[in-house]
């Protein structure tokens, strides 16, 4: 089993924790991989129908680009999982597949339900670039990605990267979304992109915790992988999201809820990010909340019909913080968790309002 560095202390996980992590819950007893990865990849599906959720006219077109080792393999189980939610249509470029008998059955479920495998991106009658697609799902490289990116997944990368490119120059609403699995495919799993690709995805979801990497990551954040132990979780400093309901996933955008990765877009009002001198991801969701409704209430003062109840979550939020030193530690934990549930129940109303608002829109471009 690795063994660990020193945790960080920012509930963010570098590579090495994130390996030993992933070792130590497979230690025996414990669990297995392919319990773990029915999860994540489960997680990952549900992450994609979350940030493009179904429409009325036709079946949403998935493309899954799969990597070499687990990341693929989360992204395999996710295709399967997004057929079984039927409103998507799944194609998965697969150029490296593993020989290992969990690969094989999962590359043999997908078959069984349909799903295309292609050996390269997919390219048009003409031999362009096919950017039909409403989301592609990046599952090339996780935690174990080291050095720069080797054929054949380097032009995979570079095709996603010239979709986008491709995209900025275009007005276009119906534009690719592309998800991340747990890393951005190319990234130095510390570090970020210190190689200088400039692949920024739009979502990102990270598995079990983010990873250092993610720290300025300004897209959509979804964090999936309900699985946890609190023993192991609290060893490696890991602070598990209070998932709602029965979702195996949580959203914990910092920057625009509904906006892209500002990276790529920067020409639209920012809020600011007050990240930087915060401790922990989960710190840095609550100040990206409380920045979020004061911009709100400035540009609408009027018709921001939540602002009382906002004001008291934010209220309640620093007064959790400020009373800390003479409250039990259990009454901390459940007032910290009941007021991120509320406003994590702000955010689901007001995210789908703006979805019904937006799918108003297109149902009337349709017409
Ligand atoms: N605990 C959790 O949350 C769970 C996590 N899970 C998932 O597992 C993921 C980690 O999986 P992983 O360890 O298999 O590694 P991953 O990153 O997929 O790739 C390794 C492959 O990439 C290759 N490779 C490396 N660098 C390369 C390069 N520069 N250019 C080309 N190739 C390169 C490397 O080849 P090698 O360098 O060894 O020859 C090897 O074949 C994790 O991120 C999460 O998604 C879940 O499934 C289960 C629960
Ligand atoms: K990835």
């Amino acid at each position: 089993m690795p063994t660990t560095t020193t945790p960080t202390t920012t509930g963010y996980l570098n590579a090495a924790d994130a390996a030993a992590l992933d070792a130590e819950l497979m230690s025996t007893p414990g669990y297995s991989l392919e319990q773990l990865m029915e999860l994540a990849g489960l997680a990952v599906a549900e992450a994609v129908y979350q940030a493009i959720p179904p429409i009325s006219e036709r079946k949403r077109k998935v493309l899954f680009l799969c990597g070499p080792g687990n990341n693929g393999g989360d992204g395999l189980v996710a295709a399967r999982h997004l057929v079984f939610f039927r409103q998507y249509d799944c194609t998965v470029v697969y150029p490296k597949r593993s020989n290992k008998p969990h690969f094989v059955n999962l590359v043999q479920q997908c078959v069984n339900v349909d799903i295309p495998f292609l050996e390269e991106f997919p390219t048009t009658k003409e031999g362009t670039i096919d950017d039909t697609y409403d989301v592609i799902v990046d599952a090339i490289f996780g935690f174990s990605f080291h050095g720069e990116p080797r054929e054949p997944f380097a032009t995979l990368i570079q095709r996603m990267i010239e979709i986008q490119q491709q995209q900025q120059q275009q007005d276009d609403n119906n534009q690719v979304k592309i998800l991340s699995v747990d890393v951005p495919s190319g990234w130095n799993v510390d570090e970020g992109d210190v190689a200088g690709t400039g692949f920024v995805p739009d979502i990102l979801t990270s598995l079990t915790t983010p990873k250092l990497c993610s720290q300025n990551f300004t897209g959509r954040h979804f964090i999936g992988g309900r699985f946890l132990p609190p023993a192991i979780a609290q060893k490696y400093n890991v602070e598990m999201p209070p998932y709602p309901g029965t979702s195996q996933v949580m959203e914990v955008t910092r920057q625009h809820i509904e906006g892209t990765s500002h990276q790529r877009h920067t020409n639209h009002t920012e809020i600011q990010n007050p990240s930087s001198t915060l401790s922990s991801w989960r710190d840095e969701y609550e100040a990206y909340l409380s920045e979020k409704y004061r911009l709100e209430q400035q540009q609408h003062p009027a018709d921001t019909p939540s602002s009382a109840t906002t004001a008291s979550i934010i209220d309640s939020s620093s007064a959790t913080k400020t009373s800390n030193n003479d409250m039990d530690r259990n009454d901390e934990n459940e007032e910290e968790e009941e007021s991120w549930l509320l406003q994590y129940a702000k955010h689901c109303a007001e995210k789908e309002a703006r979805l019904a608002a937006n799918e108003q829109e297109q149902y009337g471009r349709y017409k």
